[in-house]
């Protein structure tokens, strides 16, 4: 056992000494440590209720024969952060939350782990962290939030009150009305309820195989919820029994199935910095080009909100991610041999999922579209890439050329958009937001969901070398690379440049000549760096491109 290392023979006497101070029975020392990673907290819905997730994990632990040692990390909620300076931490989180849990597996010698994640950041944080550990690991998320209905009818999330300010602050909404969304949206605990970041890792958990089916939908006030982390706190002792560990699981093989699993169900653009992010700890190579061509190939399935209006309760009810992936093995789109926390493979474990909605999941031969949820663009604004939930654009924007409105800052250009300055045909450019610049490549829900509550989400783009939320709908292309403070093509756009988007076509372009590109390179200057501090500081000069997966490396 790895914990013999802290527990074995006379020399360990002190550190059986200090078990013992925590209360551990001698038989509780002899048996498997399994940490119980949780990122409880009292600011996030999504993890509030994480202790009772952690409680029933440890129950199963306990129920299989190992001994659960619960720690924590820090978890940010993206909703609370966002629309300020405090988004700048959300994605610098995610490596924190990997390091941390590097330093408290590695310091104290587990045998095994069980990750209980729940929001945007901390399911890719702790994956990369089972990763680079490749200890015995799996994962249960605290499940996603409900969806309540509307007095008009209407699904509602976080998502409907972020567009209600932005009709409010367009004149064409009541303060009482934008009151009855903030008072009714979020009914309570789990992630936000539509194919948002967080539900879409949760979901990429089982199609990577790391969880036990269910992991992403089942919603968090549920007590199937409450069995599902049982059943994975004793699913971790048969896994440390036959010694499978993270990388057994985590190869090319898992991220292929992500990677069509996540065009299928229309997730989150984050889930492009976040999968390249794990693979990249996993050592598994990955190439943006690459996700082109399995979202060339793989049909959409699913429109949960924002692009459409079901929510994760629906794709629950519906027979959720193992359904979906029954309807991509129609078609031969999956890796069927992928290894998965139930020792066995991927085939195996999906046998007997079937649809049970096809509204909600539609059958493989009638999808929402041919081809997946995200594109990749390439094009003279982006050499290294850009993301785009294509599910969630507007079929009058899927070409769209419109004169360049460039702001420096989300502030200034969410200043511009309430003011009523940005109007149809506009393509809003928003630089020196990327993970170096911002720093911390913020998520603009404000932004783009003023544009979508201002009715002009037909009319008006917006491009940015930062990122979106989930619940971004519209053409809203992020990730722009290399971003605009590493002196890419973005930070040379001048005010009334002709842009021109092809979503079809995989292209993002500025209409202006080499030449006059070259000429502006000598003559423009790359803003300098923003002035910051502590952590975001050396976060800033450490992170890589979003087309890398905004990773922390050392050269
Ligand atoms: C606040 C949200 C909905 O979590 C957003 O941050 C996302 O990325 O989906
Ligand atoms: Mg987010």
């Amino acid at each position: 056992m790895i914990s013999d290392q802290i527990k074995k023979g006379p020399e360990r006497a002190p550190h059986r000494s200090l078990l013992k101070a925590i209360g551990y029975t001698d038989n509780q020392i002899k048996k498997p440590l399994i940490g119980v990673v949780n990122s409880f907290n009292e600011i996030v819905p999504g993890h509030v209720h994480l202790q009772q997730i952690s409680r029933a994990v440890k129950d199963g632990i306990l129920a299989a024969g190992g001994t659960p040692v619960e720690f924590n990390t820090i978890a940010v909620c993206d909703g609370i952060s966002m629309g300020h300076t405090g988004m700048k931490y959300s994605l610098a989180s995610r490596e924190l939350i990997a390091d941390s849990v590097e330093c408290m597996a590695r310091a104290h010698c587990f045998d095994g782990l069980v990750f209980i994640p729940s929001c945007d950041k901390i399911v890719p944080g702790m994956l990369m962290a089972a990763a680079r550990l490749n200890l015995p690991s799996i994962f249960v998320s605290g499940g996603p939030m409900l969806s309540l209905t509307s007095d008009e009818g209407k699904a509602m999330d976080l998502n409907s009150v972020f567009e209600a300010v932005g009709a409010y602050m367009a004149g064409n909404m009541e303060e009482d009305r934008l009151s009855y969304f903030e008072d009714n949206a979020c009914p309570g605990c789990g992630s936000c309820s539509g194919m948002f970041t967080a539900n879409s890792m949760n979901c990429l958990c089982e199609a990577l195989g790391i969880a036990l089916s269910g992991n992403g939908t089942i919603p968090a006030v549920y007590a199937h919820r409450l069995r599902q982390a049982k059943a994975t706190g004793e699913r971790i002792l048969s896994l440390v029994k036959e010694n499978i560990t993270a990388l057994d699981i985590l190869n090319e093989k898992a991220f292929y199935n992500a990677f069509t699993v996540d065009m299928a169900l229309g997730c989150s653009t984050n889930s492009m910095l976040h999968l390249a992010a794990i693979a990249n700890e996993a050592g598994v190579p990955f190439d943006l080009k690459k996700v082109n061509e399995i979202s060339a190939k793989t049909p959409n399935l699913c429109h949960l909100a924002p692009a459409g209006h079901h929510h994760m309760q629906d794709l629950y009810q519906a027979g959720g991610v193992y359904a979906v992936m029954s309807e991509l093995n129609k078609k031969g789109l999956l890796e069927l041999d992928a290894n998965t926390i139930y020792g066995v493979a991927m085939g195996e474990a999906i046998k007997g999922a079937k649809v049970l909605d096809p509204n909600v999941i539609r059958p493989v031969q009638t999808p929402y579209s041919e081809t997946g949820g995200i594109a990749v663009l390439f094009g003279s604004i982006a050499p290294n890439g850009a993301v785009v939930k294509r599910s969630a654009v507007a079929k009058e924007m899927l070409t769209h050329k419109g004169p360049a409105r460039v702001f420096d800052s989300e502030e200034e250009a969410i200043a511009a958009i309430y003011a009523g300055k940005i109007t149809a045909g506009d393509v809003v450019v928003i630089r020196y937001e990327g993970p170096s610049g911002g720093p911390g490549m913020r998520e603009m829900l404000s932004p783009t969901s003023a544009i979508a509550g201002m009715g002009l989400d037909k009319q008006v783009a917006l491009i940015t070398d930062g990122r979106f939320s989930g619940a971004t709908r519209g053409a809203a292309i992020g990730h722009i690379s290399p971003e605009a403070a590493r002196g890419g093509p973005i930070a040379y756009i001048k005010e009334g440049d002709l842009v021109s988007i092809d979503i079809p076509h995989y292209r993002i372009d500025l209409e202006i000549s080499e030449e006059e590109m070259a000429k502006r390179r000598k003559d423009m200057q790359v803003k300098p760096p923003r002035e910051v501090s502590g952590y975001i500081k050396r976060y800033a000069g450490m992170v890589s491109s979003a087309d890398k997966g905004a990773v922390l490396q050392s050269e």
